[in-house]
């Protein structure tokens, strides 16, 4: 078994758990359930700088980033550096996030969220809803292109944005469909955590022009981003880069200011 069929396994016994003791119609009750959702597409098509950051204490690659944040710090932080959007791994045993970083990072900013986990039932598309994402991501190498389907058409039913992963061709071809909004390449093998940006300019053509690209992982310098824009990508996911600093806000606020300078 490699790691992501662990991490999708463990997701499944969690997911069940979760079902039992808090039913949807719960999740349906959450005054954040009715609140209109900011699309972090459209901030992206937007932006100059495109940067999506992310809330990461530690993965699978990397034991330790940083056990010391405050997650609605970060966000604020983020924020006021003028990022497009956030991403916050809610993903426990793995990656030390939870829903509740969430819905913290939720009360302390009004920038799009992205709900960073491995969804793998409509379950985990309204507990999303219910804790104030704006966007969910999907994992092409975990599922089937009917759950795909499904799984975006209840995501954007709710009013909320879809990027799809992927990180080869055949993940890419199997996934294309209008209920996407953006597509993103990561550059982080999930089954032997290899990063290459060659993987994101490898795979920019194949997408169509009608989905915002996104690059994802292992992006550390204004240089590569000026690279990739070139390939057509319009958005940036940093997490490792920001989180490793004692202040990630700031130093996605100095990574913004180097970009504007070239
Ligand atoms: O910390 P990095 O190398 O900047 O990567 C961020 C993000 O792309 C990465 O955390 C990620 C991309 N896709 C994922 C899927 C699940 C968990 C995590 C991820």
């Amino acid at each position: 078994m490699n790691i992501l069929d662990k991490i999708v396994a463990d997701k499944k016994k969690e997911v069940d758990l979760k079902k039992g003791l808090i039913p949807t119609t719960q999740l349906e009750k959450s005054v954040l359930f009715n609140r209109t959702g900011a699309s972090l597409s459209t901030a992206l098509r937007n932006s100059q700088s495109g940067i999506i950051a992310e809330h990461k204490r530690r993965s699978p690659s990397k034991q330790t980033i940083n056990q010391s944040t405050n997650v609605g710090m970060v966000a604020k932080g983020y924020e006021n550096a003028g990022v497009c959007g956030m991403s916050v791994l809610t993903d426990i045993k793995y990656f030390g996030g939870s829903i509740e970083d969430l819905l913290l990072a939720r009360a302390c900013v009004t920038m799009p969220l992205l709900r960073k986990e491995f969804m793998i039932d409509e379950y985990q598309v309204l507990e999303a809803k219910a804790h104030g994402a704006d966007v969910i991501l999907l994992i092409a190498a975990v599922l089937s292109q009917k759950e795909i389907k499904s799984l975006s058409e209840l995501a954007k039913s709710l009013g909320m944005d879809v990027l799809l992963e992927v990180h080869n061709e055949a993940e890419l071809q199997k996934s294309i469909m209008p209920s996407l909004d953006m597509l993103g390449v990561n550059n982080r093998n999930l089954k032997t955590f290899e990063v290459s940006l060659e993987t994101s300019k490898e795979l920019a053509t194949q997408i169509p022009d009608d989905f915002v690209k996104v690059s994802e992982s292992g992006i550390s310098s204004v240089a590569a981003i000026n690279e990739l824009k070139q390939y057509g990508y319009q958005g940036f996911l940093i997490g490792e880069n920001f989180m490793k600093t004692e202040n990630p806000g700031q130093s996605a606020l100095d990574f913004i200011n180097a970009l504007q300078n070239v």
